[in-house]
């Protein structure tokens, strides 16, 4: 469903970083919390009352909004409703909760219950029995009020599964409480049915989607969703902490606006990651300053192999990104058949023959960040120049990126116990070196397959620190920064993003900044990189609270970019000026 401006607003970024946690961290802090003498039924209960009154409140701003967008308003008030769904655990708990609330306060409300066996009984002997005990206190007070409620395994959706569709339930707002933090693995049987259900008879129906803490199906440690089945929701009321699975990997897709619900105090843990999603403000220029002052930044790659068309294009938007960012000076060390066309699309270049290896090494010692890897290639003899440049910016003390072919190589290093990886670590723990993988490269950086970085993307990208050293991105949906010991999410970022180019335009908006000495450390680093770059991309699909009129860099004219046809070229003009919006 469309949400309104209001609730938008509500939700809408805010520069203060958040902390985010796993299930198990969140699990500590309310541990803790019980352990200072307060009772888990009446934090549930506080819970519930707090998620009702948040429903009601934009149930509220939803109708005012359709109303007025209605031409013909229709003045009869009706009763409001909901179709709670709740599952067996305590995530289920609140969901009847909410329903006696919302029952208390006028609401038609009828609870569809899945998994659990009848009314005054749970059928997990897994589930702590605290933990069964709250949840069924929790039912055993909605149905004292006579809460209308059937299970889900009785009704036609599921005894029919191909006519899923035949029965939709009617109803304003869709709660979905059948899966907290305590969802371990993939939702079957009559769970599975009960998620295909509810997406399709919300969507037929039109009801506002409210996910209880976390949307149903989404791990709440890694923001994987099993076999691709969550609740898609309009809005997440997040309980006690924000979890760090909604907002990488699947989380951002199925959460929809995430509302925080604080319920108790709490300070000494350390959170999981920080989430970013605005940008550091940039610091003016000294007036009396020339080139020399913003670096010198070495894009070495777009190599041609032989008989290839190459990959020229890698090193052009590697440093027409590094310009944007305000890089004082650019050369790129590619093959020379694609010197022509760079010199075209970026004038302000200088351009030296990849494979000219000692005028390379001597540039690389004048240089202020080296960025290696975008088109490289990844046969022997772009091995062999890999190789080599790398030991050269090693020797020089240079503020390193690593990317694309570039991790390839690495990777084939680590694989024959090359000791140029041990000499990497070392270096990198007293020089900057950012090595920015997406998950098909951090899978050949740890020899392991995709789906494995994916299910697990924070344990992956800590083990491609322990390897390698250095600071890491690992790119895609809500990509994660590894910097300084750290884990950061940059909440920042769309899916037309996800088009070729886009990572070599984050290469050179890293390299840019880093290069460029008169910004702070707090300016300049690999997360003020991730996010600006991220922002670039959403202002361009207007999603960002950066927007500006795009226009056609051939007609002119005023464009109205959408997230299919975004191209990596259409980068650096927004980077330019999401800069530009940061130094005001
Ligand atoms: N009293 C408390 O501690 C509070 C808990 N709260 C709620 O409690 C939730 C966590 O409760 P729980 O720990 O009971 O977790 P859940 O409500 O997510 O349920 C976990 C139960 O489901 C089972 N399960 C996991 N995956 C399954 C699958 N795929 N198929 C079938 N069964 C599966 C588990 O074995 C466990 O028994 C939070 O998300 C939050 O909504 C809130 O009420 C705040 C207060
Ligand atoms: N769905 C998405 N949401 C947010 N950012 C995305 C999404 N898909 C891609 N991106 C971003 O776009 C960039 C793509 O990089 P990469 O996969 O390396 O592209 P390429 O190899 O073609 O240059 C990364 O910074 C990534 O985080």
């Amino acid at each position: 469903m469309q949400l309104p401006m209001q609730i938008t607003a509500q939700c809408s970024r805010s520069s203060l970083p958040i902390a985010l946690y796993n299930s198990k961290q969140v699990y500590a802090i309310e541990q803790a919390w019980f352990a200072q003498g307060y009772d888990s039924f009446g934090l549930m209960q506080q819970a519930a009352w707090q998620m009702a009154q948040r429903i009601i409140l934009l149930y509220q701003q939803v109708k005012t909004q359709a109303k007025s967008k209605a031409k013909h308003h229709n003045h009869k008030v009706s009763q409001p409703s909901a179709c709670v769904w709740v599952g067996q655990g305590n995530n289920g708990g609140d969901g009847w909760l909410i329903a006696h609330y919302l029952q208390q306060a006028g609401w038609q409300v009828q609870v569809i219950t899945v998994g659990i066996e009848n009314d005054n009984q749970t059928n997990d002997s897994q589930n702590s029995k605290s933990a069964i005990s709250d949840a069924l206190k929790a039912q055993r007070m909605a149905l004292d009020m006579s809460c209308p409620h059937q299970r889900f395994e009785d009704m036609h959706q599921y005894q029919n599964k191909n006519a899923r569709l035949d029965i939709a339930l009617q109803a304003d707002v869709y709660i979905d409480a059948l899966f907290g933090i305590g969802l371990d693995r993939a939702p079957a049987n009559s769970y599975k049915q009960a998620i295909v259900s509810f997406n399709s008879a919300a969507q037929q129906i039109g009801a506002l989607v409210v996910a209880v803490d976390i949307p149903s199906g989404l791990v709440a440690s890694t923001g994987q969703v099993f076999e691709g089945l969550a609740i898609q929701a309009d809005i997440t009321l997040c309980l006690i902490a924000r979890k760090f699975g909604l907002h990488t990997k699947d989380g951002m897709g199925f959460s929809g606006k995430v509302i925080d619900i604080p319920l108790i105090p709490f300070a000494s843990i350390e959170p999981a990651a920080i989430l970013l999603k605005d940008g550091q403000h940039l610091t003016p220029r000294c007036q009396n300053s020339y080139k020399g002052s913003y670096g010198h930044v070495l894009v070495v790659g777009g190599n041609r192999i032989d008989g290839s068309q190459g990959m020229g294009g890698a090193a052009i938007l590697t440093s027409s990104s590094a310009m944007a960012t305000g890089a004082g000076k650019i050369t790129v060390a590619c093959h020379q058949a694609f010197h022509g066309a760079l010199l075209s699309s970026l004038p302000d270049a200088m351009t030296i023959d990849l494979h000219e290896q000692e005028s390379v090494e001597h540039l690389i010692k004048s240089a202020s960040v080296v960025a290696i890897g975008m088109g490289l290639g990844r046969d022997e003899k772009a091995k062999i120049l890999f190789t080599r440049y790398l030991k050269a910016a090693i020797a020089h003390n240079k503020t390193l990126i690593i990317d694309a072919d570039g991790l390839y190589h690495l990777a084939a290093l680590q694989r024959d116990k090359n000791e140029l990886i041990t000499q990497l670590r070392e270096y990198s723990k007293t020089h900057n070196v950012c090595l920015t993988p997406h998950s098909g490269e951090a899978a050949k950086l740890l020899d392991k397959k995709i789906s494995a970085i994916e299910n697990d993307r924070s344990s992956a990208i800590h083990q491609c620190a322990n390897i390698y050293g250095g600071n890491w991105v690992l790119k895609g949906a809500g990509s994660l920064i590894l910097a300084q010991g750290q884990l950061y999410v940059c909440g920042a970022g769309n899916a037309g993003m996800a088009t070729a180019g886009m990572g070599d335009i984050l290469s050179g908006v890293v390299a840019g900044l880093l290069a460029q000495q008169d910004l702070n450390d707090e300016q300049n680093n690999l997360c003020q990189a991730v996010v600006i770059h991220a922002l670039a991309g959403d202002m361009l699909v207007r999603q960002s609270s950066y927007d500006a009129t795009t226009y056609d860099r051939i007609s002119g004219n005023q464009l109205l970019i959408g997230q299919r046809g975004l191209q990596a070229q259409d980068m650096p003009a927004a980077i330019r000026h999401i800069m530009q919006k940061l130094t005001c």
